[in-house]
């Protein structure tokens, strides 16, 4: 998600999302950056400015879940140091076919401390509360009030995910 908009160079496709955050409109400007490694150059160039990065793996494809170190590790490098993390699961709803073991995302999620959600992006499983939780970390963010009750990303989508796995820490 960033903040700045950037021509399309190659294959990234750029969608709008209003959020209602009680009662707050909070624009998501959401970039689907190309996974394939010959794309990563262009796409540090779109991290550098996010505010949030979701971090999606396939569920059934174990190779997507291992490059995913590979992808903090560049995210440490390029993206700003208080972006708003997320790691996702996609396609649960091909549960059957499953290639990455629970413990494994689990210590991958505690290890490095992120958010993890199971989604399926063909049944729309937990894909708004995905978005609606970033937008609820983001508004919280923006907001100088020191005193407002303080909003907990993990918490959040510990009570609200559905079906799946979640949550760490
Ligand atoms: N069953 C199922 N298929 C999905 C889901 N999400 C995406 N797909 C399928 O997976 C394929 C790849 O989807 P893309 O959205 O192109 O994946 P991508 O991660 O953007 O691919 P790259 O940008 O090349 O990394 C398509 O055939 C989608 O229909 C899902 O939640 N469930």
């Amino acid at each position: 998600m960033c903040s700045s908009a950037r021509p399309p160079l190659v294959r990234q496709d750029q969608q709008n999302k209003v959020v209602d955050v009680d009662g707050t409109k909070v624009k998501l400007q959401i970039w689907d950056t190309a996974g394939q490694e010959r794309f990563r150059s262009v796409t540090h160039a779109y991290y550098r400015d996010a505010h949030a990065l979701l971090l999606l793996y396939d569920v059934t494809r174990k190779v997507s879940f291992d490059n995913v170190q590979a992808w903090l590790a560049e995210i440490q490098e390029h993206a700003q140091h208080d972006v708003v993390l997320m790691l996702l699961g996609n396609k649960v709803d091909s549960a059957q076919e499953r290639a990455v073991k629970r413990e494994d995302r689990e210590k991958l999620a505690r290890e490095y401390g992120l958010p993890f959600m199971e989604t399926s992006a063909r049944t729309g499983l937990n894909v708004d509360l995905a978005f609606t939780a970033i937008a609820k970390e983001l508004k919280q963010r923006s907001m100088k009030t020191p005193d407002a009750p303080h909003f907990r990303l993990h918490d959040y989508i510990k009570r609200a995910s559905r079906g799946g796995s979640c949550c760490w820490p």
